[in-house]
């Protein structure tokens, strides 16, 4: 069974198709980068995958079972979540407790846990905080932290959820290469044992990360294989020099 399948997925927005007979699939605990230039439909299909969007056609399937069409938060609960590419944490709130906000479970910092849960969610969280490099920072508000540090939280927040599926879209913008490539190192290392899809524009780390690429453009499937193979891929290759050419 998939973790992740879709059947002609597709979906219109007045006439304009977005993402078209898109057949997908995901292996459990599989790492997979989509790549794809602008407006390929990459974070349309996330929105897809997520709830955010409802597909005019095709079907998703999530460890077998449809949820295509439930809502966001189902589909969260049931266990898929996502970092999106811009800031979302709370700036006045410190580290720790921004991922007791996300962590499973918990109605935010003001529910009054139980002792033993308290005690087991704060075991969780140091370790997430160990992992994302921010323990010694854990009673800084998220405000001052340098802007690979707030990606990195809210990778924290986004593991503090406890989800199988991880979605991250474009999480190295604005990054400086260091940053970029500890963000690299961060994705291997937290998610591990998770499903993952990455969607990135940055080739350096997709080159550090990526293990299957699938490429989209216009909406529809292009290529799929080892980042090797789909740069040999004569159709990428000649969608990416259109690209290079009218920039
Ligand atoms: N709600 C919407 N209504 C109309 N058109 C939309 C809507 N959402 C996306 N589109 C269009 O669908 C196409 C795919 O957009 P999408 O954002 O999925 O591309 P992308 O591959 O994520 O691009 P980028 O790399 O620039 O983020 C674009 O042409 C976009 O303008």
């Amino acid at each position: 069974m998939y973790a992740l399948e879709t059947k002609g997925l597709s979906v219109d927005f007045n006439g304009f198709k977005a993402l078209t007979d898109l057949d997908f699939t995901l292996e459990k605990g599989e790492l997979r980068v989509i790549l794809g230039p602008n407006g390929a439909g990459k974070t349309t299909f996330m929105d897809l995958v997520t709830g955010k969007t409802k597909p005019t056609k095709g079907e998703i399937l999530f460890n077998g079972k449809k949820i295509t069409r439930m809502s966001p938060s189902d589909i969260s609960s049931m266990g898929i979540g996502r970092k999106f590419q811009g800031p979302n944490l709370f700036e006045n709130l410190t580290v720790t407790e921004n991922l007791e906000i996300a962590y499973k479970g918990s109605n935010g910092v003001f529910s009054s846990l139980l002792f033993r849960k308290k005690k087991e969610m704060k075991n969780q969280l140091e370790e997430i905080l160990y992992q994302i490099g921010l323990y010694e920072r854990r009673y800084d508000d998220a405000a001052v932290l340098s802007h690979g540090q707030k990606q990195w939280l809210e990778m924290g927040m986004l593991l503090a959820q406890d989800p199988e599926l991880v979605i991250l879209d474009e999480p190295t913008t604005g990054m400086t290469a260091e940053e970029t490539f500890k963000t690299g190192e961060l994705v291997q290392s937290i998610f591990k044992g998770r499903s993952v899809i990455v969607v990135e524009h940055d080739m350096a780390f997709v080159r550090q990360i990526a293990k299957k690429v699938t490429v989209l453009h216009q909406g529809q499937h292009l290529a799929e294989g080892s980042l090797a193979q789909v740069e040999r891929n004569k159709k990428v290759q000649e969608v990416y020099l259109k690209e290079e050419t009218h920039a």
